[in-house]
């Protein structure tokens, strides 16, 4: 298990230590109600570079609550964020922008707009977010995205002639495309089926492998934890209750968490 010392600096049973500044991202004490429901009621965690944190937990525990904080989407009632070093909770709309420019965002669905191909569809950003008007420097970037997601083929299509995993591919690779240094992904294989699942699973390895990026990805999809993740935290009753490796985190007896594993 991995245990908190002082400092945040944290240790694990093996004995290994990760140092302060290995951590791209911390929450601290986090809180966030809607009407008299508390979904996050204590939330904590550190997120290491270069890490895949997988953050499981049953459906309305708060997983997407906890990113949509982590981006400023959601306003938390407590505690603190910061992301790459940005104080989250008292960055202003520029502030905002800049720093999540450096965070992608998988969403649950592929928000792709429909009315553009996939071409289309990876220019915005680079557009909108870069400045980028050259075609020769569009073009070889987007093929880059592409080829990493291995869609190369896809360029020209719509997304409407898209399987629900190449969505979610070309999503993945609209987000890659800016470089992010931290990838949140929610629920990345809802909707999939196992074998697509198990390719989205390769491809968020994959993503960690080849642009180093730090990643949460938030799932209660147990084969897609075990597939993805370094380091484990379970949020159980709105407090991030346990803490490991994959195989740690199986060892539980948890009742809430227990069910989890017997798949
Ligand atoms: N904007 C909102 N207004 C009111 N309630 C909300 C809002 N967003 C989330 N909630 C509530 O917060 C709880 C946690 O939702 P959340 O989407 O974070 O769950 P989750 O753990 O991601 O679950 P799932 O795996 O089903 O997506 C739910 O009860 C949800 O209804």
């Amino acid at each position: 298990m991995t245990t908190p010392l002082q400092n945040n600096r944290y240790t694990t049973d093996a004995g290994t230590q990760q140092a302060d500044d290995a951590i791209v991202a911390s929450v601290r004490n986090l809180q966030k109600s809607f009407g008299d429901v508390a979904v996050l009621r204590d939330v904590n965690l550190d997120l290491y570079a270069g890490e895949n944190l997988v953050i499981l937990g049953r459906s309305g525990t708060g997983k997407s609550v906890l990113i949509k904080c982590m981006v400023g989407l959601i306003k938390p009632d407590a505690g603190s964020i910061n992301i790459l070093g940005y104080d989250v909770l008292k960055l202003n709309q520029d502030e905002l922008n800049e720093m999540r420019l450096q965070v992608g965002f998988s969403f649950q669905g592929s928000a792709l707009y429909d009315s553009m191909t996939v071409r289309q569809n990876l220019e915005f950003p680079l557009k909108r977010n870069l400045g980028i008007f050259s075609l020769k420097e569009l073009d070889e970037r987007v093929v880059s995205a592409l080829e990493d997601v291995g869609l190369e083929s896809a360029i020209d299509k719509m997304p409407s002639e898209l399987s629900g995993g190449m969505k979610k591919r070309v999503g993945i690779a609209r987000t890659l495309i800016l470089n992010p240094k931290i990838m949140l992904y929610d629920e990345p294989t809802a909707g999939l089926d196992p074998i697509t699942s198990i390719e989205i699973n390769d491809l968020i390895v994959k993503v960690r492998d080849k642009y180093k990026t730090a990643s949460i990805i938030i799932t209660h999809d147990i084969s897609s934890a075990r597939h993805t993740a370094d380091r484990v935290i379970a949020l159980v009753g709105g407090y991030n209750k346990l803490e490991g490796t994959f195989d740690e985190i199986k060892q539980t007896t948890d009742p809430e968490l227990q069910p989890f594993f017997n798949y």
